[in-house]
């Protein structure tokens, strides 16, 4: 789907602060990779994929026995690793194309085009070059565009966004993600009454909790890279979040999880969306669920896109376990999703144990500042 973007006129001139978004675009045309991309340890993938179990989400809603069906599939995956994958989601398989293209045509743009949505300081949302204005080793091989979505009866937050940070140019592209999140989002809400049933929940408690929340969709653009084996798309992490939803360019894998000490490809059937359990949901099962441990590597010979939806409950809503589920051991302090996203914007660099971390931090852990700032 072409939108017309690359006739988007450059501004005047760049930024004096994007030297390190410079510098990151260069890297994506050298021979070898620079350091601060090297990661010291990147373990070989297995051979062996990952058995997600596919799961019917139009038949869970269509009858009890789709339901009881959809219910032991998500219970056993979350118990274990924390991923599964969804069909007969509804996403119209047109707009998946379009929001895929669409962010291919974004990460084509000149960097100073795209850094008229550099991310602010603090915070998830912007544009990103292997965020080089944040960390300065272990550098992930990708750029982002991330952006909030929370339903409204009137506003188009996301369609708001790309026309007020890049121009009327991209009302378009606008258009396509506002479109594209609404989608995520329902199907989102019907994937949380699956798993509230399957936590023994009233079916609509898990739906009621995320239906007025705050979300983030991130666009990620994994370019090829000379030498895919010493550095990673993205690094070893549990999404902070309650679940993600991810859309992939049907071609080109690279999200692996870790199970059994292997990090095993994820191969999603071809329409398939891919679901992962986030740190948030951990903490609403009190532990029961387990968030997904996961990753993306790159290729040498070939570009791969992701599109991550990531469902988070209200700013200010306590997250905590519902009383059947709190029984006589809590194993999370009440937070809010601000708190979280504070912590992994401001202190401390979502990895694989961020919510254990997260947890102490709250708790008025280890002052030493230098545990909690984010590791350069
Ligand atoms: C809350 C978040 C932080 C990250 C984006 C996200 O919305 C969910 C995933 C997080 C992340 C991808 C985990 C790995 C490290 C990270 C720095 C990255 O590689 O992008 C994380 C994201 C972030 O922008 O901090
Ligand atoms: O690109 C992928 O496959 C994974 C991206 C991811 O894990 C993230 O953005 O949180
Ligand atoms: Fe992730």
């Amino acid at each position: 789907m072409e939108l017309g973007l690359r006739r988007v006129l450059l501004p005047v001139a760049p930024a004096a602060d994007d030297t390190n978004g410079h510098d990151v675009v260069d890297a994506w045309q050298q021979p070898r990779i620079p350091d601060p991309f090297v990661w010291p340890i990147v373990h070989d993938s297995s051979e062996t994929e990952l058995d997600a179990a596919v799961v019917d989400i139009g038949a869970a809603t269509r009858g009890a026995a789709g339901l009881r069906r959809a219910v032991e599939q998500v219970a056993s995956a979350c118990e274990g690793h924390g991923l599964f994958q969804v069909t007969e989601h509804g996403l119209d398989p047109a707009l998946a194309r379009a929001a895929l293209d669409g962010a291919a045509e974004f990460f084509l743009l000149p960097l100073a085009t795209k850094q008229l949505a550099r991310r602010t300081p603090g915070l998830v949302t912007g544009y990103t070059a292997a965020h080089a204005d944040r960390f300065t080793t272990k550098l992930p091989w990708k750029e982002t565009l991330s952006f909030g979505y929370r339903d409204h009866p009137t506003d188009s937050v996301v369609a708001d966004y790309f026309t007020s940070n890049l121009g009327t140019d991209f009302k378009p592209l606008g258009q396509v993600f506002q479109d594209y999140c609404e989608s995520m989002k329902e199907v989102s809400l019907t994937i949380m009454e699956v798993l509230g049933v399957s936590l023994g929940l009233e079916r609509s408690y898990c739906r009621d909790f995320f239906a007025d929340g705050c979300s983030t969709m991130r666009c990620n653009y994994y370019p090829p890279c000379p030498e895919p084996e010493r550095t990673l798309g993205t690094g070893p992490h549990c999404d902070p979040a309650a679940l993600t939803i991810l859309l992939q360019d049907d071609a080109v894998d690279g999200l692996e999880v870790l199970v059994d000490g292997e990090w095993r490809p994820v191969r999603p059937k071809p329409g398939a969306l891919i679901v992962n359990i986030g740190d948030t949901f951990t903490a609403v099962s009190n532990g029961r669920y387990k968030s997904c441990l996961h990753r993306a590597v790159v290729h040498r010979d070939r570009a791969r896109r992701s599109l991550a939806f990531f469902l988070c409950p209200r700013d200010d809503r306590v997250v905590r376990p519902p009383p059947r589920l709190a029984g006589p051991r809590r194993r999370y302090p009440d937070f809010t999703c601000a708190d979280l996203a504070s912590f992994t914007q401001r202190h401390y660099r979502a990895d694989d144990r961020t919510l254990d971390a997260f947890a102490t931090w709250l708790a008025g852990g280890p002052s030493n500042s230098s545990q909690l700032s984010p590791p350069n």
